[in-house]
């Protein structure tokens, strides 16, 4: 087996082969889209020969983290022929993708996971988590907070990226966990005229609070863009999709699917979702990716009307360059302990490290023997113990601040040696917000 570089003369080859193990089929301006979207990736192939067995691709992400971003390889594609599982191709994919990753100087790999059970093993920990909520919106949605009454305008979809953009690059900057998007990655992945999942959803909508002259008509996004801030960047907006009711509904009307709602202030939020939940001919609005923190949850003033029916792991993160990572994110509190850290996939990875970080910088995360890992600040030189044994998977998992080492050490993943040791890291990797992930890929 030979894992190389899959060329763009392999493109479709790959993309046969992508929809056969997906039990996929995609029309022609979907695989276009698919196309473009391999095109932009780094790609490594598994051969057999000259026959293509496997495949795992990369974007090239800006991923937020706190109080920064950092470049991120964000896995997809990941595909064995059927004919060749279990035999180790995908652990050779990755393996040629982690040299790939440190040649560009990626110090994390994302991946949203198609079973849960695969990427553990490779050091993959949930870094940010969602909830999927339901309104029942056949009777007036009853918040605690008044709506932002500035009027709300419909903008075309092909102007999203500029309407929007400033917006959500605002958002991405106090909520890590999300990539940063460029106008084919607006038109492609998240404003498709056709959801790939649910062909009877409508193309998508695009609401926008804010950001104009006060007009009540659709100004434009070049008038509205024009400006540098202020009001002209739109306090908030909501990407839907509706469908006329359909059998099984169990509510006598259509769906509203919000796919994205982001907001600057709690009364904008009201605002978006009022107006949701307040569509004719609906009744029911349903948004499956809302962060775990967000204030829906606390302004409903009825809690039988807007319920979280699911909670589900989204991003999946793996330190590649755990010191890089750390040296990129800001910190709540300063913290200084020693982790005996477990990485199956990279030796180096394996063995005791010091972190020492807090909120004036000098982050460092060193391995080395005892005497040079605990340095002339350490308490009491090599006989410093571990504070905290866990694994490279735990590690990425709390890294953007969503997952608490103290309920790890509660589930047994984590072992604490030093009282509150956790605890005092939890602390130190706190977000003011919690992580969320809004892209799928
Ligand atoms: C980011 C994404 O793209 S997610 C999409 C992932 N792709 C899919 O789900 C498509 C369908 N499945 C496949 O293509 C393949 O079965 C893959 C990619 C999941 C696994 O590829 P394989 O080449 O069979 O994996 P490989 O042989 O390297 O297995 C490595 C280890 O992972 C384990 N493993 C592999 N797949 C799974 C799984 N689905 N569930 C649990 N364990 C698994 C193997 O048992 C093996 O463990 P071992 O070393 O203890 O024996």
């Amino acid at each position: 087996m030979d894992f190389r570089t899959l060329p763009e003369a392999h493109l479709d080859r790959a993309l046969d082969h992508a929809y056969l193990v997906f039990h996929d089929e995609a029309d022609e301006k979907q695989r276009k889209q698919h196309r473009d979207a391999l095109l932009r990736c780094e790609r490594v192939g598994a051969y057999e020969g000259e026959r293509l067995v496997g495949l795992a691709a990369a974007f090239p992400f800006r991923l937020s983290v706190p109080g920064g971003e950092l470049p991120a390889a964000g896995l997809s594609f990941v595909s064995v022929a059927p004919t060749h599982r279990r035999r180790g191709v995908l652990t050779g994919l990755l393996d040629e993708m982690w040299r790939r990753c440190a040649a560009n100087g990626q110090p994390v790999s994302v991946l949203w996971a198609s079973q849960d059970a695969i990427y553990g093993r490779f050091g993959f920990g949930t870094a940010t988590r969602a909830y999927a909520v339901e309104i029942d919106s056949t009777r007036p949605l009853a918040l605690r907070v008044a709506p932002d009454e500035r009027p709300l305008r419909l903008v075309d979809p092909a102007d999203a990226p500029a309407v929007l953009g400033p917006l959500h690059a605002a958002r991405r900057a106090v909520r890590a966990g999300r990539i940063a998007r460029d106008d084919t990655w607006w038109k492609d992945e998240v404003l498709p005229e056709k959801d790939e999942d649910d062909e009877e959803l409508s193309p998508p909508r695009v609401v926008v609070l804010g950001g104009g002259t006060g007009d009540t008509e659709d100004t434009g996004a070049a008038e509205i863009t024009g400006g540098t801030g202020g009001d002209r960047v739109p306090a908030g907006y909501a990407v839907y999709r509706t469908r006329s009711e359909g059998p099984g509904e169990g509510r006598a009307a259509g769906l509203v699917r919000v796919d994205e709602l982001e907001a600057d202030t709690p009364e904008a939020a009201a605002a978006l979702w009022r107006y949701l939940a307040s569509i004719d001919l609906t009744g029911t609005v349903r948004a499956g990716d809302r962060p775990l923190d967000d204030p829906l949850l606390l302004m409903a003033a009825d809690r039988d009307q807007v319920r979280v029916t699911e909670e589900c792991p989204a991003l999946r993160l793996r330190l590649l360059d755990p010191e890089a990572a750390f040296a990129a994110r800001s910190w709540a509190a300063p913290v200084d302990v020693v982790l005996e850290v477990s990485d199956t996939v990279f030796p180096g990875g394996t063995g005791r490290f010091r972190l020492t970080a807090g909120p004036d910088g000098g982050v460092s995360y060193r391995p080395g023997d005892p005497v040079d890992a605990v340095g002339p600040a350490g308490p009491a030189g090599p006989e410093r113990p571990a504070d905290l044994t866990l694994g490279i998977r735990e590690l990425g998992a709390c890294y953007l601040g969503g997952a608490e080492l103290r309920r790890m050490v509660q589930a047994g993943l984590v072992t604490e040696h030093t009282p509150s040791a956790a605890a005092r890291l939890d602390a130190a990797l706190a977000t003011e917000q919690l992580p969320h992930t809004l892209d799928g890929f």
